[in-house]
């Protein structure tokens, strides 16, 4: 199935408008519609949209999904949490793809990646219903070769490394060790024919040594660039990180 967005080989920026939502729901009402920002990331350059519908809509809500899936013109990325209700809305919805995340309510951000080898009698049925959907699906999970394995086990196409951890890390020494486990994770993803995808705390600072490693092929981005989008606006904040992910792959190279 050819999606337009999808181009083989480019790097591409999923942004995740997560937080426009959150705006939105500060006061109950209509906006900043984050349709509207999903709409305009699309004219600046995004390559998708990520949008996370959690089970307690602290944000994105059911709504918006539909939404989304009437307006864009780039594929959706939906984000959700592996449960029965989730699923239902995702084969009710047929977004392009879906990644499975791990929640809980009392978390402020998703806080690590889905345990794949504890929880693979559940997740492989899930991935099984959501993969015969035609819905690519992909596992947010840590940098973590052993849970890539069990993702390629169940039968999951691609995988999200999460890199809050490379994002967050205290010093110098403690993020150049986060890296070397993405690249590591990267590289083992490729040699088991998994796609694979980064994201969760990428910014500006933090985003180039991410987008230089070649066998990544989609970087999802979001409270960064809203949080930019504050003061230069979404356009400008995304060419912002388009143009540090371009020259750090172009320089990779
Ligand atoms: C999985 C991930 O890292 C994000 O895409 C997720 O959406 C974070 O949750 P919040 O957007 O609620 O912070
Ligand atoms: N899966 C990561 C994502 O969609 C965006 O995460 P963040 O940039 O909002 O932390």
């Amino acid at each position: 199935m050819t999606v337009e967005g999808i181009v083989p080989g480019k790097l591409r920026l999923g942004v995740n408008i997560d937080h426009v939502a959150t705006v939105r729901n500060a006061r109950g009402g209509l906006t900043p519609d984050p349709v509207r920002a999903a709409l305009l990331a699309i004219e600046a350059g995004a390559d998708g949209i990520t949008a996370h519908l959690r089970e307690d809509r602290r944000h994105i809500i059911d709504s918006d999904i539909a939404r989304l899936m009437d307006s864009i013109s780039r594929p959706l990325n939906f984000e959700m949490a592996a449960t029965r209700e989730m699923v239902d809305i995702a084969l009710k919805t047929r977004p392009h793809a879906c990644c499975l995340v791990p929640e809980k309510r009392e978390e402020r951000t998703t806080e690590g990646g889905l345990d794949v080898i504890g929880g693979r009698d559940r997740l492989e049925p899930m991935v099984g219903e959501l993969a015969a959907a035609g819905i690519r699906v992909s596992l947010f999970i840590e940098a973590d070769p052993r849970q890539l394995d069990a993702a390629r086990a169940i039968g999951a196409p691609v995988v999200e490394l999460h890199t809050g951890s490379y994002c967050d890390a205290a010093s110098g020494a403690d993020r150049d060790r986060e890296l070397a486990r993405i690249v590591q994770a990267a590289a083992h993803a490729e040699v088991l024919g998994l796609e694979c995808h980064a994201g969760h705390g990428l910014s500006y600072e933090t985003v180039a040594p991410v987008a230089a490693i070649p066998t990544i092929a989609e970087l999802n981005i979001g409270h960064f660039l809203i949080g930019e989008a504050v003061f230069v606006g979404l356009e400008q904040a995304i060419a912002g990180m388009r143009r540090r992910m371009d020259d750090a792959r172009r320089a990779a190279l």
